[in-house]
């Protein structure tokens, strides 16, 4: 089975991506969604979190405001909770990985927005990595509801460079040019790997 990794920097277009793939019949593992059913009531990440940051869990499951309060900022407290978090949604990745191989799958795709930084690439065949110019980003970032110029500046300072993004991926998915482009460039790499899809 192939594994692709599917990565890009905030507003990038990875969500759409994922949808791309998923609409094409390929089965995707939302790292993000991970987290966030780790974190509910009677997740696993729930017991590890209350003991390291007691005052992030109300009535059984994780605050996420107030764990964002706690570790952004304190490179320490974010180091601690990755070592909480980080292998809880690998295993999550793993099993799924291991289904996707007993229902016999050709390809499955891994959708984490810190795939590099975590690692994760180690485990991809090959990784995509969308991007678009950095004007189009801004545009579809700011146009969200709440966002500001300053909250943008520092998540992007946070985050890997697009460009460095770009010269560690296998193919880069241009997303900059429309839904039909995206979806064409998908459908052209899985033909040559020989992927069948939808
Ligand atoms: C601290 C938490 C609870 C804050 O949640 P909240 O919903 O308020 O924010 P959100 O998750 O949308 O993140 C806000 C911004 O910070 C960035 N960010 C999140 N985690 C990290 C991290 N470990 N390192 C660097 N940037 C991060 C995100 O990419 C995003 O741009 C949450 O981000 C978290 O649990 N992070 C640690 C786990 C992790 O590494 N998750 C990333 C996917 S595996
Ligand atoms: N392939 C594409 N073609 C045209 N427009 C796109 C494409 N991908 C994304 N967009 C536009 O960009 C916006 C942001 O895309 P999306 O939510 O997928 O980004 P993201 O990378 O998942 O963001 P984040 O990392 O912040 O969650 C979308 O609302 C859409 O309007």
């Amino acid at each position: 089975m192939l594994v692709f990794g599917l990565t890009g920097s905030i507003g990038m277009g990875k969500s759409t991506a994922a949808n791309l793939f998923r609409r094409l019949g390929l089965p995707v593992h939302d790292a993000d969604a991970a987290v966030h059913k780790l974190f509910r009531n009677g997740g696993a990440a729930v017991a590890p979190i209350s003991r390291r940051f007691p005052e992030a869990v109300r009535a059984g499951a994780v605050d996420r405001e107030t764990l964002g309060k706690l570790v952004f900022g304190d490179a320490a407290a974010l180091k601690d909770l990755e070592a909480i978090v980080h292998p809880l949604v690998r295993r999550d990745r793993d099993r799924f990985l291991a289904l996707q191989r007993r229902n016999r799958r050709k390809a499955a795709v891994l959708d984490v927005p810190l795939l590099f930084e975590t690692g994760g690439e180690t485990v991809c065949d090959y990784v995509f990595v969308v991007s678009a110019p950095a004007f189009l980003q801004r545009q579809r970032v700011l146009a969200r509801p709440g966002m500001t110029e300053s909250r943008l500046s520092s998540i992007l300072q946070k985050q890997m460079p697009d460009r460095e993004k770009r010269l560690r991926a296998d193919i880069v998915l241009p997303t900059g040019l429309g839904r039909a482009f995206t979806t064409r460039a998908i459908k052209k790499i899985l033909n040559r790997l020989g992927v069948r899809h939808a």
